[in-house]
This record gives C-alpha cells, structure tokens and sequence, in this order.
C-alpha cells in the first residue's frame, strides 16, 4: 500500500467514523512496515489534509457539480487529499497528485473515477483565479476559509482577541507542534536518558524551563516503540502539562488527589515528584480510562496512586477536608490543543462551551472541598477560552471565600515561557509555544 493509500485509510477513519487523529494513524502506522520516509509522509499527509477540511470544500465547492453533502465520503477526501498536496505540497507536481488519486478512486470509489479526474483538473487549471473571501467585507468568513476553522469559532475568538492575534493563532494552530517528553527521574537520569536517546540516533534538546523536560528534534513518531519507553524511562507529555505537576509542587508523603486523572499524564508525573512517596487517589469518570493511568503507572515504576472511578459532579463525604493537594485537570473544549488534534476543530457545536463551563464549576467546587485547611487547588484546562478559565475561577472565588489566588507567576516565573501579569497564568500556542493551557492555583484559608 502506498503513503497516499495509507492516508486515505487514516482520513476516512477520522471523518466517517469520528477516531481521533493520533490514535487512526498510529494504528495505521503500526499496521505495516513503513520505512522512515513513508511514515514521516503518511503523518504530512493526514494532519496537513485534516487541517484544511474548510479550506478543501471550499474549493471543491466551487468546481464540482455534486454537493458535499451528497458526495460520497471516500471521494470527499480523496478530494480534500489531492487539494492539500496541490495547494500546499511543493514537493508533489499537481500532475502526480491528480494521477495517484484518480488510481486510488479506482480502488475506493470507483464510480466517481471520471468526475474525482474532471473536479481536480478544473481545479489545477484555474489554481490562480480562485477567489478567497473578501478579507476586509468578511473578516471571520475569510480567517475561516484560509485557516480551516469554523467560522462560530473564528468570531468567538475575535470577540476575545484582536484580530492580527486571532490570525496569529489561527495559523499558528496548523502549525506543527514541538515535541516533548518527560525523564521519568524515579528510575533514570536526564544524562542517562540523553545518552540512550543518542544510541538510539534520537536528537534531544532540554528545556531551559523544566529540568527532566526534553524537546525532540524532528517529533520523532515512534517513541513507544522504543525501549527506553517501555522500560518507563520516559512519558511523552508536552510542556504546558509539565507544568501542571510542578506548579502543583507536591511534596513526599502527602496526601494529593487527582479528580480528572486519566489518562494518568500528570498524576504519574506528581508521583515522580513525590518519589514515589505519599498517597494519591486518582479518579476519573470512565474505568476503561483508568486502566490507562494504572498501565502508565506501572511502567513508569510509580506505586502511590490508588485509582478509583468517580465522577467529580458527585460530592465525596468521606474525602472532606482531608487531601493536601487537590488537582481538578478539568474536562473541557480542548481549544488549545488543535495543533495536537486538529479534528476538535470540526466536532465542537457553539453552545458546548456553556455546557462544560457549569461542569467545571461544580468539579471545581466539590473538589475544593477535599482540601485541608492551608492546602492547595489547582485547576488547569487545555483550552484558550476564557470562559472555561478566568471565568470559572471568577465565579469560584465568588462562592468559595475560604480560598485565595496564589500568584504561580511570581512564585514559577523561572519555569514559565515569556511573562506574565495576572497571577494565574494563560499560555498560546502562537505566543508561547506551548499547548494553550491555563493553571490557577488556590490556598485555603
Ligand atoms: C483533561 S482530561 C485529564 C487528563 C489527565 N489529567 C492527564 O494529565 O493525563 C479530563 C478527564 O476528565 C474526565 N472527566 C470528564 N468528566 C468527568 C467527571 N464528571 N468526573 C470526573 N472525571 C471526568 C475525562 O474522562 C478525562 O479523562
């Protein structure tokens, strides 16, 4: 099977049957022996396709005859395929591109053969003369189109943003992000870990932030594969959630619990910066999303956390007043990590926003309520929507009066990328890098 094949497989898996994007491609990965080249162009092809779906059935709109909506769904990205190689593949003549996918149709849609070859030749032809919307009559329509996000979404960003930094976001969230993984210090050094990456021919920066945090030349894809990995050595993580665990700042033998833990990223990282000492009580509303944290938890060599489902709308009695720290990692739009799974953009409605912001709340309030008096709250999201952020804190401040803000940007600064004024901190991928991801953490009185 060749890389487009493969990446037709992927696209269709996404769009029709809703996978997420890292795991239909992994699972397509690890389906065959690809060489290095055909993976590294297999990953291009569905995250570069998946993040211009708008862009590409804006342009196929324009030529072809069936609607999108009529248009069987093996042709529909066949089609978007073909138009990212040829809008935004230097490397692949237009000519190939149309010839591979008119060859491909015959094997997935057959029937649409003829009109896949008419639509894309139509569409080479006249590459130069197709008209985007006007960017000064419909701003949001046109950011939408040219960036392939939906336009609910652009607007809702302008009404926050300026609209150079909506762009700037916009494009930075097809962007490709960095790489990042986590030394698992309970059972090897950064050293150690940097001389098995270089055996292994896996270039690694470290972060000047965070110390047991290393940057992966290239985003080497197939990590998990490697020894180093399953020996626990490392956790793939990025950044921002590193963050999460070291602004928490546990200490050994505490008694810390994780309210949304799965799938155990950052619970696994407190216990390693515990030393594996202390208790901590990982819930999470889904089972099958625990045995995630329980199987990272045993190879990262970690044996405080007790897991347990729960769900954090519920108020635990017997958990009053008892933990020293309390993480709430809420569940919520994911509108930060779009660069990581551009499919969010496509399955988020309008109005979820509203729904998860109550959600938020009422886990962040019962959970408050598990800590010790003069112990710590902290709530993170992975989003850049103030709503699920500043907002919720904002509304928990009003009803909590047991608790203050701690101002993590003094007492972090060292660890955090650019600078930051409010004492909790927001992060954008197209400012600092990082996921968007926002921390806040709270002391009870
Ligand atoms: C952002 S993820 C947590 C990521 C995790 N902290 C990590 O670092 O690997 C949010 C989690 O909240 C869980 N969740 C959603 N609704 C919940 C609820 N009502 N109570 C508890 N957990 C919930 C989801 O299953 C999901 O695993």
């Amino acid at each position: 099977m060749n890389a487009r094949e493969s990446a037709l497989k992927v696209l269709y898996k996404i769009d029709v049957d809703q996978a997420y994007s890292n795991i239909a491609l992994n699972h397509e990965l690890k389906s065959q022996q690809y060489n290095k080249l055909d993976r590294n162009f297999i990953t291009e092809l569905v995250y570069g396709t998946l993040e211009n779906f708008i862009f590409a059935d804006y342009i196929i709109q324009q030529f072809s005859t069936v609607k999108l909506n009529k248009m069987d769904p093996w042709t529909l990205n066949l089609l978007r395929l073909s138009i990212y190689q040829i809008f935004f593949l230097d490397k692949v003549p237009d000519f190939a591109a149309v010839n591979e996918s008119v060859d491909l149709s015959k094997k997935y849609c057959k029937r649409a053969s003829g009109f896949i070859n008419g639509v894309l030749r139509s569409i080479i032809r006249s590459k130069e003369k197709i008209k985007m919307p006007d960017k000064k009559k419909d701003f949001s329509k046109y950011l939408s189109i040219k960036y392939s996000h939906p336009q609910w979404m652009v607007e809702r960003f302008l009404s926050y943003f300026s609209e150079d930094f909506t762009e700037d976001l916009l494009k930075t969230n097809n962007e490709t992000p960095k790489l990042y993984i986590r030394v698992n210090t309970l059972k090897i050094t950064v050293e150690e870990v940097l001389q098995l990456l270089l055996k292994n021919e896996i270039k690694v920066e470290k972060s000047p932030l965070i110390p047991e945090a290393l940057i992966v030349e290239g985003g080497f894809s197939e990590l998990e594969t490697l020894e180093i990995y399953r020996k626990g050595f490392i956790h793939i993580q990025d950044f921002s959630s590193m963050l999460v665990a070291k602004i928490l700042d546990p200490k050994e033998d505490q008694f810390i619990i994780d309210v949304c833990s799965a799938p155990g990223g950052k619970t696994t990282h407190i216990a390693e910066l515990m030393k594996n000492k202390g208790k901590i009580l990982a819930r999470d509303i889904h089972q099958h999303k625990l045995s995630l944290v329980e199987k990272n938890a045993k190879r990262l060599g970690v044996n405080i956390i007790k897991v347990e489902k729960f769900n954090g709308k519920d108020l635990d009695h017997e958990l009053l007043n008892t933990a020293d720290k309390v993480l709430v990692d809420a569940p919520c739009s994911g509108l930060g990590i779009i660069r990581r799974k551009p499919e969010i953009k496509y399955r988020k409605e309008a109005d979820v926003i509203d729904v998860i912001t109550e959600m938020q709340l009422k886990i962040l309030i019962n959970a408050s309520k598990y800590v010790k008096s003069g112990g710590e709250l902290l709530y993170s999201t992975c989003t850049i929507d103030p709503n699920e952020n500043h907002k919720v804190i904002e509304k928990f401040l009003n009803i909590s009066s047991e608790y203050e803000l701690i101002d993590i940007s003094q007492q972090y600064a060292s660890m955090l990328p650019g600078s930051h004024e409010e004492k909790m901190i927001q992060l954008y991928p197209n400012v600092h890098g990082t996921d968007g991801f926002f921390i806040c953490k709270l002391k009870k009185k």
